[in-house]
């Protein structure tokens, strides 16, 4: 189960299942889930990674926004019925700011170790962390856009001192230690006083303290996506946030632009509010489903999403056992 305890090659470069990954890919897409039946539905579409989104998580979980409200071991307990519900998905866990100090991180990281989850990624924000207050330009409610939210990207959010961060850093590369993990350190710097540049400096910090990778979050434009690319070290992930301030971009382009992880946080939580708010809404008015069947997963396609099938057929394997000898 846990993937985690394989160990890393010790002579030669590290390299991770995330590691090989992003070499047979080239760069890797991962859809954020928030539960078990989300990453069902990921691993039964094929998608090899995912994105265990604390912003999704914490909307789901607890029906609450992503403002630190969510505790570590909730995300761990999250992470261990994801990563079993879907064990041929390799995971990246939003491990936010880790819990705390570097002992704290490394509890953090030692716990999520242990949930067959492939990764994490562990930002620089003061705790609790911000999230939305925001004015992106979501494409379906452009009309609202002045008042609505910019995660990770939201006013008056404010970083740790760069080296505070990369102290916690090298204490989540020391737990990791030859463990097959693979660790995103995030910079949300550029919105702060420091900008781009000082986002970009801290990257470059944090990947020399031990990450395998180095996360700017939100650059603005295409120009500060090059940017980050050109002026930042080792493998880069991009988050592609629908409404966000970074502009959304194909696998390839992200490519071409330098990225080699693609982290889509919203997409999943939001295609799931809409289809519930919908149907259910017809459902308040009409009392009835019969006329949004269309709407709706089949029986058969449900039960094949879970497994029944496969489950039924392991369980027939014991009935031989269950009768009584004469
Ligand atoms: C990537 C992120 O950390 C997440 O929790 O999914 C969030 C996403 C969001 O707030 O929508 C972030 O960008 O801070
Ligand atoms: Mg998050």
């Amino acid at each position: 189960m846990a993937n985690s305890t394989v160990s890393v090659a010790v002579n030669g470069p590290r390299k991770t299942r995330m590691h090989r990954l992003i070499e047979e890919e080239g760069i890797v897409l991962m859809p954020g889930i928030f539960d078990a039946l989300s990453a069902a539905v990921l691993q039964s579409l094929g998608f090899r990674a995912g994105f265990i989104s604390g912003y999704a998580v914490s909307a789901s979980r607890l029906g609450m926004p992503d403002i630190g409200l969510l505790t570590p071991p909730e995300m761990a307990d999250a992470a261990r019925a994801i990563c079993a519900a879907a064990p041929n998905v390799a995971f990246i866990v939003d491990a936010d700011t880790g819990g705390g100090n570097a002992l704290n991180v490394q509890r953090t990281v030692r716990d999520l170790m242990t949930t067959g989850a492939a990764g994490l990624f562990l930002e620089d924000q003061v705790w609790p962390k911000k999230c939305v207050v925001f004015y992106g330009i979501h494409p379906s409610h452009w009309h609202f856009s002045l008042f609505l939210w910019q995660p990770g990207h939201m006013q008056g959010k404010q970083v740790i001192p760069a080296h505070e961060h990369a102290a916690k850093i090298a204490a989540a590369r020391e737990a990791i230690g030859d463990s097959d993990f693979f660790l995103i350190a995030r910079t949300d710097a550029r919105a702060t006083a420091g900008g781009l540049s000082d986002a970009i400096a801290r990257a470059n910090l944090y990947m020399e303290a031990g990450a395998d990778a180095c996360f700017v979050e939100a650059p603005r434009s295409d120009d500060e996506m090059r940017e980050v690319c050109k002026r930042t070290n080792g493998f880069r992930a991009a988050n592609m946030l629908e409404g966000g301030y970074t502009p959304l971009h194909t696998p390839q382009e992200l490519k071409e632009l330098g990225f080699h992880l693609i982290v889509h946080s919203t997409t999943a939580v939001y295609a799931s509010a809409r289809a519930l708010i919908d149907v259910l809404k017809v459902m308040k008015e009409e009392g009835t489903s019969r006329d949004q069947l269309h709407k709706l997963t089949t029986f058969e396609e449900f039960n094949s999403l879970i497994g029944l099938k496969k489950l039924n057929e392991i369980g027939t394997r014991y009935d031989k056992f269950r009768v009584p000898p004469n």
